[in-house]
């Protein structure tokens, strides 16, 4: 199997490493700037349950250096995929699957999603178009990240939490494709199911992160006093009720309910979500894919979203200012 991680940061990073370090998939890492340089001076070190391992998979800058693929993981930023679609042209064969292991709604979404938005673009993630296009959502397979990593220097991953990727078929069915990947993952330690409702499972994790990272970003509050504080849960949760019944009206189901899920989110404790951190590093956040998104899908199905119109307000605002967006 050829697979190539496209983006190969904190989780592309943690993914490359176990798969490179199982041997029997043939791993090559799209990487760039200094983490490339260290991967390809140094090999790609791994720290995970206070275990160091470095591993070398066949580190490149460009598409054209690793050639057509069986699978394409992009583990990109979703604000980058837009400029890559088109870098990532010579990876694809005929036959190639990409897995979009990205947070938010993708850019896929509507791909076979039988009733009346069926193939509708979502433009907060693709506002041209083009990732549609270029990567053709028939090439795709669905993913939910759940776990946790960093890049704290270059060439070097720390996985903090989780193990698990789930995967889905945009159209529910369980294809070779997606077992086969399946199997890759599994062997190399991770947990990686094949879901029939892939849009359920993502909402469950994006019920989080449109509400939590949006909140965190602006209050600078860790996510046990975003779930603790009784007026800030309140915002959070009418956020997150808003989205359950954007989704609903989209056929998904939520096997739990919105206590529930914050009480998920009060578990991880006093940490920053991953907006907060990209804020406070001044790198560019992702605005419209966490909640930009949700508030076009309010759009679309035409269900009130005042909240979530709000924070999207506010949040844009900040991240602008802070030249985050
Ligand atoms: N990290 C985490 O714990 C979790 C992340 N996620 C989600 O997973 C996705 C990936 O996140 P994460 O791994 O943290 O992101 P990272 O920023 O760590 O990784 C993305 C990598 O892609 C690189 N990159 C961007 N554009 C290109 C390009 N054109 N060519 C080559 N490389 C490129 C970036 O380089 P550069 O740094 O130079 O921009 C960076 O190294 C996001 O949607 C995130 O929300 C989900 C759950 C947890
Ligand atoms: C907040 C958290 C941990 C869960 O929603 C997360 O996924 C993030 O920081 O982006």
């Amino acid at each position: 199997m050829k697979l190539c991680i496209f983006g190969a940061g904190a989780i592309g990073g943690l993914m490359a490493a176990k798969l490179a370090a199982k041997g029997d998939v043939d791993v090559t890492v799209i990487a760039r700037g200094p983490h490339l340089a260290a991967m390809q001076a140094n090999g790609l070190k791994l720290v995970s349950d206070g275990q160091e391992m470095v591993v070398r998979p066949r580190c490149v800058a460009s598409a054209e250096e690793a050639g057509p693929q069986d699978y394409v993981l992009v583990t990109l930023k979703a604000h980058s995929l837009p400029g890559a679609a088109k870098q990532m042209q010579p990876l694809l064969g005929e036959n190639t699957a990409i897995v979009s292991a990205i947070n938010g709604i993708p850019w896929w979404y509507f791909h076979k999603l039988a009733g009346p938005y069926e193939d509708r673009r979502v433009a907060s993630v693709d506002p041209d178009g083009s990732v549609w296009d270029l990567l053709h959502p028939s090439r795709v397979i669905g993913c939910v990240v759940y776990p946790a990593a960093e890049v704290p220097e270059p060439g070097v991953i720390e996985h903090t939490y989780g193990d698990r990727f789930t995967l889905g078929e945009p159209d529910g069915t369980r294809s070779e494709r997606a077992n086969a990947l399946s199997a890759a993952l599994v062997a190399a330690g991770f947990k990686a199911p094949v879901r029939p409702k892939i849009r359920d499972e993502m909402w469950v994790k994006l019920w989080g992160n449109m509400a939590f990272n949006p909140l965190s970003a602006l209050t600078t509050a860790t996510l046990d006093i975003i779930t603790g504080d009784p007026e800030l849960r309140a915002v959070c949760r009418q956020m997150m009720l808003e989205g359950q019944a954007i989704a609903e009206r989209l056929g998904v189901r939520f096997a739990i309910d919105v206590d529930k899920r914050i009480a998920g989110g009060a578990e991880v404790g006093a940490h920053k979500t991953s907006m907060l951190q990209d804020l406070e590093r001044g790198r560019p956040m992702e605005v419209d894919a966490l909640l930009g998104s949700v508030v076009e899908l309010a759009e679309i199905v035409e269900v009130p979203a005042p909240t979530c119109r709000i924070v999207l307000a506010l949040l844009r605002t900040r991240a602008r200012l802070a030249g985050c967006y």
